[in-house]
C-alpha cells in the first residue's frame, strides 16, 4: 500500500470527540481521525494510550479505507450481537432495545470492581430477555485468572454461552483454561480477542490451542486485506467486531466480515449503538439484527457538530504525523 504524502493526509484529517452513551472501556468520550480520501472515508482512532507502533496499525487500516477501498464482499448483510457493556443487571433492556432484532448478545464481565455475582445477574438478565433460542457470549478482556475463569464459567454455564470472549490475558493461560474447563466437564468455547493483535499472533493461538474462535478487528490489524490474512492462516471460525467506532471505521469492520469465507457467527459491529452521536447520517446501526454493507460517508453537518476542541484537534494531528512517519519507516506488519 502506498501511504499518502503527510500533506495529504493532514489536508483530508477532520477530528471529533462524540460522547458515549454508557461508560466503556474506561472511555466516555470516543475520540477519532477522519479522513477523506479518494476512495471514501477512513477512521483512525486508536484508544489515547496506545503507542505509535499500536497506532500506526490503525493509520494503515485508515489509509485503505481512504485511498484503497476495500476487497469485494461476498454477502451483503452482516449479522450483529447486542453489547451490553458491564452495567447493572436492571439497566439491561434498556441496552438491549438499542438493538433491534438480535439475537446474539455480548455481555461485558470480570470489570473491575465488580464480583462475579453482578455478572451472573447481568448474564441472566440478558439470558431472561433473548429467551432460550438467543445466543449469549461474554467478554471477560482477560481479567480472569485461569482459575477465576474455570469457576466463573463453571457458574456461567447454566446460562447456556455462545463462548467466552478472551477470560484471562495470556495465551498460555487460555491453553490452560481450556484444558481446565475439558478435565471439569465445563462445555465453554474460548474466543481470542485481545491475543490476536499482532502478524504473528494466529498462529500461536492455533498452535497452543489456545481458543475455538478467533475475533479480528480492522484497525488494530492494520487493514480489512491484513486482517483476510490472518483469518486464513489461523484457520479458525471468526467473528468481526468493532473498537468502538463511528459509523466510518465500523463499516471497514462490515466490509470485513462481508469478505470472509465463512461467517457463522454474529459479529460485535453494532457498538454505534453505544454512542451518543456519530459523523454518518443515516449511522451504522443495526436494522433486524444485521447492517449493510457498503462504504458510509461522513457528514459536513456532523463533523462540525461533534468537532474535538483544538487542544485535541492539535493532538490527533500530530499523533496522524508520528504515525505517518513509522509507516513510512517500514512500520510494524
Ligand atoms: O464485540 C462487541 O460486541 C463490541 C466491541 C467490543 O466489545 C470492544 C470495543 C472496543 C474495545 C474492545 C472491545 C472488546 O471486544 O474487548
Ligand atoms: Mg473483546
Amino acid at each position: 500500500m502506498t501511504v499518502p504524502a503527510p500533506d495529504a493526509l493532514l489536508a483530508a484529517a477532520h477530528v471529533v470527540s462524540v460522547p458515549m452513551r454508557v461508560r466503556f472501556r474506561g472511555v466516555i468520550h470516543r475520540e477519532a481521525l477522519l479522513l477523506d480520501g479518494p476512495a471514501g472515508w477512513g477512521e483512525f482512532s486508536p484508544f489515547l494510550e496506545y503507542g505509535p507502533d499500536q497506532a500506526s496499525r490503525w493509520l494503515a487500516a485508515a489509509v485503505e479505507a481512504a485511498w484503497e477501498g476495500w476487497p469485494a464482499p461476498v454477502r451483503h448483510h452482516v449479522p450483529v450481537n447486542a453489547t451490553v457493556p458491564a452495567v447493572d443487571a436492571d439497566a439491561v433492556p434498556g441496552v438491549l432495545a438499542r438493538f433491534p432484532g438480535c439475537t446474539t448478545a455480548k455481555v461485558k464481565v470480570a470489570e473491575p470492581g465488580q464480583a462475579l455475582a453482578d455478572d451472573l445477574a447481568r448474564v441472566a438478565a440478558v439470558r431472561d430477555l433473548l429467551g432460550r433460542s438467543g445466543r449469549v457470549r461474554v467478554d471477560a478482556n482477560g481479567g480472569w485468572s485461569v482459575e477465576q475463569a474455570a469457576d466463573a464459567l463453571a457458574a456461567l454455564a447454566v446460562h447456556d454461552l455462545e463462548y467466552a470472549e478472551q477470560p484471562c490475558a495470556g495465551v498460555e493461560e487460555l491453553r490452560d483454561l481450556r484444558l481446565l474447563l475439558a478435565r471439569r466437564g465445563v462445555e465453554v468455547l474460548v474466543a481470542a480477542d485481545e491475543s490476536i493483535r499482532k502478524a504473528e499472533d494466529p498462529l500461536r493461538v492455533r498452535d497452543l490451542g489456545a481458543a475455538d474462535v478467533v475475533v479480528v478487528k480492522v484497525a488494530p490489524l492494520g487493514g480489512v486485506r491484513r486482517a483476510l490474512e490472518v483469518v486464513d492462516a489461523c484457520g479458525l471460525p471468526a467473528v468481526v467486531s468493532s473498537a468502538l467506532d463511528t459509523s466510518v471505521g465500523t463499516a471497514a469492520g462490515v466490509a470485513l466480515a462481508a469478505a470472509l469465507p465463512a461467517l457463522d457467527h454474529a459479529c460485535g459491529l453494532g457498538t454505534v449503538a453505544l454512542l451518543e452521536g456519530d459523523v454518518a447520517d443515516p449511522s451504522l446501526l443495526p436494522n433486524e439484527g444485521a447492517l449493510p454493507v457498503g462504504m458510509v460517508a461522513a457528514d459536513r453537518a456532523l463533523l462540525d457538530r461533534w468537532a474535538a476542541p483544538p487542544d485535541r484537534a492539535a493532538w490527533w494531528q500530530d499523533r496522524l504525523l508520528a504515525c505517518h512517519g513509522r509507516l513510512t519507516a517500514g512500520g510494524p506488519r
